[in-house]
């Protein structure tokens, strides 16, 4: 250490407490980086990579330029801990004193070109409270929106639920860092460690009446704010605590298989539930639609009154269209007044906030006008914030600067003294002019001019040919450039000092009421973010009517069993996304006494468009709004479960069937009667055999064990008999047909099974080479002649064989299933009774039974 020079020396010392981020370390003009954070972040930020005379490597960015690299480092997932100099060089003796002023992360960032309005980004906190139960927390801190809850699963859980909310930093205790940081998935987030002191100022305001189990992770994630920040946390709200069986639950893996908010293909919105339910207008608006979205309600009070609003907005078309245009003048004031709690907020954000609140009176009107009990309720309700905007009226100018320091932020009459300042300096300016006149009078010189640089304040120009006229008694030179020369004299230093330290006096104070103004403001934060809640909410609601008249969308309506009546449903986003064809409705019904659905259908004929549709419809109507049918008669859902569609984990190193089976497993161990389960081709990862045994045997274990709605798809035409023995499972199959040789997908739904597989004819037309399309007809019309011959069934009726015992099974695999004579003797086996059985009976069922297989 004592080899560096003494600046060195600081940094390293600051820097050690700073080991995980990039330490922006202020030099003059510059942020400087040295040592591995120069190396890394020269290549991050594509900036030259020097070094010093020492050898250590470093780069560096301009101090005004400084945001929009930490925003690119901060948008990859790294820290920047920005060092300033917190004492006047020219003061300091030896080197300047300098500290981190504030630490900057992915989930504390609260500005910036790379935040998306309409997206919330979370920090949140976990704590591990027994073998399957989570304390869970989580933060906006650009709007102040904190929720805790009690998850159920283990650490894993808390990684999913991390990705669902698409939170941005997890801030945990060391034991439960070192679990999260083993998971093998590929983080999205930043993980961070605070230990616990746990001594936040006045934490229990922020989680009154919650569990004492999710107050920890409150104070863990407000003390790592108030760490970080350094500064006020005025603007963060209470926590809202969130009982999970007030909403309906649908794990990482279901959300991201039916594409609510982000598309599975590259992540986009387009294509997602969210992009077919988003006409909203604010940013406001569109946050609260995705955690909406994000969790569905499972009280049917709740949603019954969510429909009402939506069916009064519905009903007037002229009420929507003017709250829209009251809405396009309303700014994101969830984050306008986290800018005012965290003391960020300039003459701009006061001003939009006055625009915003200017259209507030007209918005609660047009509700209060409305005729309808509903939006009056919602009218009432609103506190119009009158009092903060006559305030903003008075004091912030029309058009501020973007900095509050270049004065003019201040309206002319708001305070006296500013006032007379302004005068000052404005009256100066024609004090100057007129001086200009009477010297060019005293002196004869036309041409004289008075101008201004920063240098030497104000000054009396006279060109070359006219320095003769100069007054030498009154006259002092200052400059000469080439073609001119400069002078002072008493009277405009006098009228210059004047003018100066009006302009500079003006603008300390308007700098001064603009705070003072501020600091006023945020006794009301929590009143304009009631308001803002309020706003998105309206928001919401209208987006909804506008959606369901476009798309032709219904009411649901819900009642207290599990059955589900869906009429004419479609699946709205693919619909959307097909433009103008034709999308074919079908209905999803089913009953106490049928409540599970076995799918089957050629290739491409919408087997799992219809199952995603079924799943949507009850999301959509769970959140609030209408849905695509032509008639809804819904249960209240308390989980959704899907095991569909695409091996889109490789990269967390699982192979698709083992996924396959854990999504499987997480869906039988967590379901209810009341939930909904999709299965999409369960055991197509594996040998028909093996695959077709467990898709019989989860079904067994649901229609037995859990009884929820299920739909189920397979290929397994075998499995369609199980409709024998499985009493409340229902057979019903996607049409399809042939023309000249081709396929033909009618994409309706009808009664009972498939009767034939359409593979080769879909390989057709994804044109295959014609010779293997030939080939496979002519293996398949084999095949089809073997079946023929074979009366048995390959399905296992008795459910105990599909655990048959692996050492009998292995020789004879595939014959085992196919043998009827295995099969009767598999029966009788079964049937013994082993301690009722004397050794010579015994050996005389050994003989029957070696009789039955000649
Ligand atoms: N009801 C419908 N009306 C019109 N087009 C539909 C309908 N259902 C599905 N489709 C179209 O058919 C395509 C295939 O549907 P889907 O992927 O659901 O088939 P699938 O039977 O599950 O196929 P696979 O067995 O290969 O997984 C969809 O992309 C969609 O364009």
């Amino acid at each position: 250490m004592t080899t560096h020079t003494p600046m060195m020396q600081q940094y390293l010392k600051i820097k050690e407490e700073y080991i995980d981020a990039f330490l922006f370390f202020r030099l003059g003009d510059f942020y400087e980086l040295f040592n591995e954070d120069a190396v890394k972040a020269s290549a991050i930020l594509e900036i030259t990579l020097t070094s010093r005379k020492d050898n250590i490597p470093m780069c560096g960015v301009p101090h005004h330029a400084a945001q929009n690299y930490i925003e690119t480092l901060i948008s990859k997932g790294h820290k920047v801990a920005v060092c300033e100099q917190v004492e006047d060089p020219k003061l300091a003796k030896g080197v300047v004193k300098r500290e981190v002023v504030r630490l900057i992360t992915p989930g504390t960032i609260i500005e910036g070109k790379t935040m998306h309005n309409k997206t919330n980004y979370f920090i949140a906190s976990a704590d591990l409270l027994s073998t399957n139960e989570v304390a869970f927390s989580y933060l906006d801190v650009s709007t102040g929106d904190g929720f805790t809850t009690i998850l159920h699963g283990d650490e894993k859980e808390i990684v999913q639920e991390l990705l669902s909310l698409q939170a941005k930093e997890l801030i945990v205790s060391e034991q439960l860092y070192v679990l999260i940081n083993d998971l093998s998935a590929l983080h999205e987030f930043t993980l961070s460690i605070e230990q616990e002191e746990l001594n936040v100022e006045e934490a229990e305001k922020y989680v009154e009446n919650h569990p004492i189990e999710t107050q920890r992770t409150v104070k863990r994630l407000l003390q790592y704010i108030q760490k970080t920040q350094k500064r006020s946390l005025l603007h963060i709200q209470p926590f809202t605590f969130q009982r999970r069986d007030s909403f309906l639950i649908i794990d990482y893996h279901s959300k991201r298989n039916l594409e609510l908010i982000s598309s599975i293909r590259n992540g986009d919105q387009k294509g997602t539930l969210l992009w077919l339910l988003d006409e909203t207008v604010t940013a406001m608006g569109g946050r609260k639609l995705k955690q909406w979205i994000h969790q569905p309600l499972a009280d049917k009070r709740a949603i019954e009154s969510r429909l009402e609003i939506v069916t009064s907005f519905l009903e007037d078309f002229m009420l929507r269209e003017e709250m829209k245009e009251a809405f396009k003048e309303v700014y994101d004031l969830e984050r306008l007044v986290g800018r005012i709690g965290f003391g960020s907020a300039g003459g701009r954000d006061l001003a939009q906030l006055r625009q915003s609140l200017s259209m507030i009176p007209m918005i609660k009107q047009l509700l209060l006008d409305s005729n309808n009990h509903a939006l009056i309720t919602l009218g009432r309700a609103i506190v119009d914030c009158q009092d903060i905007w006559r305030k903003l009226e008075i004091a912030i100018s029309e058009n501020p600067p973007i900095s509050v320091k270049d004065g003019g932020v201040i309206n002319n009459g708001y305070n006296p003294r500013l006032d007379q300042l302004r005068d000052a300096s404005v009256n100066g300016k024609k004090w100057i002019a007129e001086l200009e006149q009477k010297e060019r009078e005293l002196t004869g010189a036309k041409s004289l001019k008075i101008g201004y640089n920063r240098v030497f304040g104000y000054y009396i120009e006279l060109t070359k040919s006219n320095i003769h006229f100069a007054d030498d008694t009154r006259y002092v030179r200052k400059q000469t450039l080439a073609n001119a020369e400069r002078y002072i004299t008493d009277e405009l230093k006098e009228k210059e000092s004047l003018i100066l330290s009006a302009e500079d006096e003006s603008l300390l104070l308007e700098y001064d009421l603009f705070t003072q103004l501020r600091e006023e403001i945020k006794a009301y934060i929590p009143l304009v973010q009631k308001l803002a809640k309020q706003i998105s909410e309206l928001d919401v609601y209208i987006s909804f009517a506008q959606v369901s008249e476009k798309h032709r969308l219904t009411k649901p309506n819900f009642h207290e069993t599990n059955a589900m009546e869906i009429k004419e449903g479609r699946h709205p986003v693919v619909e959307k996304m097909m433009n103008n064809q034709l999308y074919v409705p079908n209905d999803c019904v089913l009953t106490e006494d049928k409540k599970m659905l076995l799918i089957t259908g050629p290739n491409m004929s919408g087997k799992s468009t219809f199952m995603r549709q079924v799943a949507i419809t009850i999301i959509m109507a769970q959140i609030g709004c209408y849905v695509p049918a032509k008639s809804a008669s819904l249960p209240i859902v308390d989980k959704i479960f899907t095991r569909i569609g695409a091996a889109d984990d490789l990269a967390g190193g699982q192979s698709t069937f083992m996924i396959e089976m854990m999504e499987s497993q997480h869906a039988i161990t967590n379901a209810t009667s009341k939930s909904l389960l999709l299965f999409d081709e369960i055991g197509r990862g594996t040998s028909t055999y093996d695959g077709m045994s467990l898709a019989q045997s989860m079904m067994e274990y649901i229609h037995d064990h859990i009884g929820a709605n299920t739909l189920f798809s397979t290929h397994y035409h075998e499995l369609t008999e199980l409709d024998q023995t499985l009493s409340k499972l229902r057979n019903v199959h996607v049409s399809a047909t042939e023309k000249d040789g081709k396929v033909v997908f009618l994409h309706k739904l009808k009664e009972g099974p498939a009767d034939k597989s359409y593979g080769i004819h879909v390989a057709e037309l994804a044109q295959l080479p014609k010779e293997i399309i030939s080939r496979a007809r002519d293996i398949l019309a084999t095949f089809e002649q073997k079946e023929k011959n074979d009366k048995s069934s390959a399905v296992v009726q008795d459910t105990q064989l599909s655990f048959f015992d692996e050492q009998i099974r292995q020789p004879v695999e595939s014959k085992i299933m196919e043998d009827k004579s295995s099969g009767k003797i598999l029966t009788k086996l079964k049937k013994i009774n082993i301690s009722g059985t004397t050794p010579l009976g015994a050996l005389q069922l050994l003989y029957e039974l070696q009789n039955e297989l000649e």
